[in-house]
């Protein structure tokens, strides 16, 4: 049995620690929000995040994160945008070669850093271990058979990591490709939330299949351009779980587009969903850095221009399907002019 900090008492943050809990871990989350505790105690469940997923009384509840120091494993299940200041409360309270995992999918706005590197310059001298792959709370909670993977630069990391938390509902491979992860988990939630504009417009599967399948293209053109293995994008951080953001109910990022596909403006999709949409942040952060680096990204530009300057999604469709004439075996490379 292992002591288990999990930092986040959202969706993700009390679905991993359900499971860890039932792998007989004893398991302590943190909110750094006093009302969701409260609430959490109150209802027995996070309502609003995670509704229908009993906490059990065994799982610490506190707002001290302090109460965090000595866990074998820390997990961060915070969003992106909240990563860095979460790293910088809890630096006070690891140990030189602590084991700190973060599960949050996005990148740092305006530095373009991926998660692992803001959580290093935080917490240096930890070892951090990224876990990303197909994995909705709303499964892993109820023990549904998932797989994800678990990425270090010290492979001895990421192995202690699927020593602890796989179990038989929770397969976990090991990868050394951290940024091939990180931008995997990163840049799907913009496809998916295109993805959600198709079906809230009631295109048809071709046009999902289609998107699914450029929008992979695309991400692993910026993500080897930033020194990402390409093969990472085939697996489960990359088009694993492309496919199932792009595809379930359970999927924020989805459910944000499919509001907006339905005419809602972006700001009003997001407030609808309620929790946590990163690929709102990563569409403008991918943008930017896209262009920063003279990767051409197409679909991430679309969609950047119907989030953040009013375009209407099908005219955004149109202007897709009418680029230029290309060669898809040499699109994966293009660079743009
Ligand atoms: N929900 C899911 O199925 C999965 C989520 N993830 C990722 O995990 C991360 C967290 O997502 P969810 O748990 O779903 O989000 P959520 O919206 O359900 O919960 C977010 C949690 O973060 C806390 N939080 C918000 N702002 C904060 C701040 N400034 N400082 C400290 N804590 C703050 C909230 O209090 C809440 O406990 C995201 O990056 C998401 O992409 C990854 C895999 C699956
Ligand atoms: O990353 C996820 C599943 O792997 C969660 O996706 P959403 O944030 O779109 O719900």
């Amino acid at each position: 049995m292992a002591k288990i900090g999990v930092l986040g008492a959202g969706g993700f943050g009390i679905a991993l620690s359900v499971m860890c809990n039932k792998m007989g871990h004893r398991v302590t989350m943190w909110s750094a929000f006093p009302a969701e505790i409260t609430a959490i105690i109150r209802d027995g469940q996070n309502l609003q995040l995670l509704p229908k997923v009993k906490i059990p009384k065994e799982i610490g509840l506190t707002t001290e994160i302090a109460d965090v120091q000595g866990s074998d494993l820390i997990i961060l299940a915070v969003p992106s945008f909240a990563i860095r200041e979460t790293a910088r409360k809890l630096a006070p309270y690891v140990s030189q070669g602590a084991l700190v995992s973060t599960v949050a999918k996005g990148l740092e706005a305006k530095s373009y850093k991926r998660l692992s590197q803001v959580i290093a310059e935080e917490l240096p001298g930890c070892q951090t271990v990224v876990i990303s792959g197909p994995s909705h709370a709303e499964e892993v909670a109820r023990g549904v058979p998932t797989t994800v993977v678990a990425a270090a630069q010290n492979r001895a990391a990421a192995e202690a990591v699927q020593d602890l938390l796989m179990n038989p509902t929770l397969r976990i491979y090991v990868n050394d490709d951290v940024a091939g992860v990180e931008y995997g988990g990163a840049l799907k939630n913009v496809i998916a939330l295109a993805a959600g504009v198709c079906d809230g417009l009631k295109l048809g599967d071709n046009s999902k299949a289609a998107l699914m399948t450029r929008g992979i293209t695309e991400i692993a053109r910026l993500g080897v351009a930033m020194g990402a293995s390409f093969e990472t994008f085939g697996g489960l951080s990359g088009v694993g779980d492309l496919i199932v953001t792009c595809t379930s109910m359970h999927s924020r990022n989805r459910r944000a587009g499919i509001f907006i596909g339905q005419g809602n403006t972006a700001r009003q999709a997001l407030e609808k969903v309620g929790m946590t949409v990163e690929g709102y942040l990563a569409t403008k952060t991918a943008y930017e850095l896209s262009r920063e680096v003279g990767v051409e990204m197409p679909i991430v530009e679309e969609c950047y221009q119907v989030l953040y300057q009013d375009k209407s999604p099908k005219k955004a469709i149109s202007d897709l399907m009418g680029r230029p004439r290309r060669h898809e075996s040499e699109s994966i490379w293009l660079q743009s002019k």
